[in-house]
């Protein structure tokens, strides 16, 4: 099926998987939403898009997730501009990993707030036109780590968990009534900025070497995903895809 035309709101779109995942759908003709909360590199991602003969158009709205008001701000604007809402893609997200015993608390608090409960405002608030209109499609990125546990990440597989199976009683509830797609992205390692949001110096030691000898996903391989989960027929929704360097062990 052809997403040529489709309204597509990208959560965390300033980079990695969201920058690369926009760049991919407008190729394929859709309109995309791109937010997040550093406005200078949304802005230049959409001079990116613009500049390409035959994509689709891009609009910038600056929001940080975990705030309810900023997604009103997000759905009054892609409504005025592009009348309807088909796709979102909640993919902000942070992963400040640490061993529980050093008791970084304000990053448990951070990761919750983003990982899960700004998963929740998007879903919040596309529902009521996607229920009205009886379609559409909703992505939410979760994580490998949503299946199992990995050093220093007892509270990020925790949230990615959380996604994971909220997605699941989302696809259950809305699916069959209302026709709208559920689809939960489970990716291994991705060579992202990601890892730049951890601060415990024990992680930084153990993990991250582990780590540099991989050769990694990259975020168009997730982009390539989550196209795949766009483009099937309107009888068919992807639940998840789970996605993981070949060279990744566990
Ligand atoms: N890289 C990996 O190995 C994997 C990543 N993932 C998941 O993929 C998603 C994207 O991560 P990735 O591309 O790797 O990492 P990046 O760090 O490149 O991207 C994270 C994005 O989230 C945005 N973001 C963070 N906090 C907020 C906030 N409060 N409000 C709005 N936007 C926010 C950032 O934008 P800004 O700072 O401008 O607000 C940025 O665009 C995350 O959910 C991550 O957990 C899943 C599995 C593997
Ligand atoms: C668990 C992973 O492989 C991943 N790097 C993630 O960021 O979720």
């Amino acid at each position: 099926m052809s997403i040529k035309g489709k309204t597509i709101i990208i959560t965390g779109a300033s980079s990695g998987i969201g920058e690369a995942t926009a760049l991919k759908l407008s190729k394929e003709g859709a309109n995309v939403v791109l937010t997040a909360r550093r406005e200078d590199k949304l802005k230049e991602l959409k001079k990116k898009i613009e500049a390409k003969k035959d994509h689709g158009k891009a609009l910038v709205i600056t929001a940080d997730v975990t705030k309810k008001q900023d997604y009103k701000k997000i759905i009054e604007g892609t409504l005025k501009e592009f009348k309807s809402i088909d796709v979102i893609i909640n993919n902000a997200g942070l992963m400040p990993l640490s061993y529980i015993k050093n008791l970084h608390t304000d990053e448990w608090d951070k990761m919750i707030d983003v990982n899960i409960k700004g998963v929740l405002n998007g879903v919040a608030a596309v529902l009521p036109s996607m229920m009205e209109q009886k379609s559409g499609h909703i992505i939410n990125i979760s994580s490998s780590a949503a299946r199992k546990y990995y050093p220093g990440g007892a509270v990020y597989c925790a949230t990615k968990s959380a996604v994971k199976m909220f997605s699941e009683g989302l696809r259950q509830e809305l699916a069959p009534t209302y026709g709208i797609k559920v689809t939960s992205i489970e990716p291994g390692f991705v060579s992202t900025e990601l890892t730049e949001t951890i601060t415990d110096e024990e992680i930084k030691k153990e993990l991250m070497p582990m780590v540099k000898d991989l050769t990694t996903l990259e975020a168009e391989d997730i982009a390539e995903a989550i196209y795949y989960a766009l483009s099937q027929p309107d009888r068919a929704n992807i639940n998840d895809v789970y996605i993981m360097p070949t060279e990744q062990k566990e």
